[in-house]
């Protein structure tokens, strides 16, 4: 197998991974849409609009020609936002190697299809699904750009792919489980940055961590009985992309779901937060699709709906809140997604 990867795209998510691969000593070619940021990323090293003061690897290679990067390469990792994940499949449709793996990163799904990421790829590449790795989990850009320990799960339905994922990421400070659910990985991914959006709406509001411990449990539970509907492992919610991947996102400072739910939670207006973001928030559209999920497969999912009032009709978070405690006495037992898992499969 030839040591070549290619990695699409430069965002934050993108060159963390390629440095992890590049210190795995990897031949890493990471490609960009943009000029500069190649010229930065192969003279200077560094990648300073989405990780500033970090220093990436000298041996990782940058090019704004997909061609290049892509030729020969042994597996293709995908890091791009969900919006641009058809455009830019369409563009390595033209040029990707028969044999070579497809990995993607991405945390989210099209929004007007509502089809997962594994889909969107295969239809453009021609591809079939299974065969198609995810990665996900408790993983910040900023953190792996750093090396602090962190571990996330790459799932196909190919084992061999997922297995050789694993192997190419793989290290020291990047540990890396297999799982079989890439359904599971993949809504778990998604699904996450909305409850995260609510848990920093929550803290914008000022609530405290009762609150907080609510809204992480109240949201694996809905994420998780949607996955199940859609045909997810419930196990999977438990584990690193579910709710490793919650904690993470919904505590963490350096999530952009986070600190946009926290802005709108001390009252400013959407676009205000979108525009002072300047990278992906990936839990606004995801809201949208979760709404839409919610209705077709009539699934309750309480805290996606509202957010989804919230962020699209101009609802008051103040009332939003008010409306999720004050739902009908429930038992606890009725809203967790082990029933009908066990309904389905015994
Ligand atoms: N940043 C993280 O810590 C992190 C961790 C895990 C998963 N993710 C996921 O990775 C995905 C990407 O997130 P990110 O953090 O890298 O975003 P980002 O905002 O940091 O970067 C997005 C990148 O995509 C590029 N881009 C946008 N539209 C494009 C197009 N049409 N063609 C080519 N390039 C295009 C931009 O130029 C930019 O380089 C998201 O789904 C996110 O949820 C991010
Ligand atoms: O910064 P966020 O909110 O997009 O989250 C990044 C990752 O998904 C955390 O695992």
């Amino acid at each position: 197998m030839s040591d070549k990867v290619a990695v699409l795209v430069a965002g934050s998510w993108g060159t963390a991974l390629a440095n992890v691969l590049a210190a795995n000593e990897l031949d890493v070619h990471i490609w960009s849409r943009s000029p500069e940021q190649v010229l930065e990323i192969n003279e200077q090293h560094t990648n300073s609009r989405y990780l500033p003061g970090m220093a990436l690897s000298s041996h990782l290679k940058a090019t704004a020609d997909m061609k290049e990067a892509v030729t020969g390469a042994a597996a293709v990792l995908i890091a791009a936002p969900s919006s641009a994940m058809r455009e830019v499949c369409r563009q390595l449709k033209t040029c990707i190697e028969e044999d070579s793996i497809v990995i993607h990163a991405t945390k989210g799904f099209e929004t007007e299809s509502l089809k997962r990421m594994s889909t969107v790829i295969s239809e453009e590449i021609s591809r079939n699904e299974s065969s198609i790795v995810v990665l996900s989990g408790p993983s910040h850009a900023e953190e792996v750009i750093r090396q602090c320990p962190t571990t996330v799960v790459v799932a196909s339905g190919d084992q061999k792919a997922a297995e050789t994922a694993q192997d190419l990421f793989m290290n020291a400070y990047f540990r890396v489980y297999t799982n079989r659910d890439m359904i599971g990985v993949e809504l778990a991914g998604a699904l996450k940055n909305i409850i995260a959006l609510g848990a920093g709406m929550s803290d914008g509001l000022g609530f405290g961590d009762n609150a907080k411990a609510a809204l992480l449990t109240r949201g694996l539970a809905e994420i998780s009985r949607i996955g199940v509907e859609m045909g997810a492992n419930p196990l999977t919610f438990a584990g690193l992309a579910g709710v490793g991947d919650l904690v993470v996102t919904a505590t963490s400072k350096h999530s952009r779901n986070w600190r946009a739910g926290f802005m709108l939670g001390e009252g400013k207006p959407l676009d205000e937060v979108l525009s002072s973001m300047g990278m992906v928030v990936e839990g606004i559209r995801t809201t949208k699709a979760a709404y839409a999920f919610s209705e077709k497969f009539g699934v309750q999912m309480p805290i996606a709906n509202q957010l989804y009032h919230v962020l699209f009709e101009q609802r008051d978070p103040r009332n939003a809140v008010e409306a999720l405690m004050g739902r009908n006495p429930k038992t606890e037992m009725e809203t967790m997604p082990l029933q009908t898992w066990e309904q389905w499969h015994t």
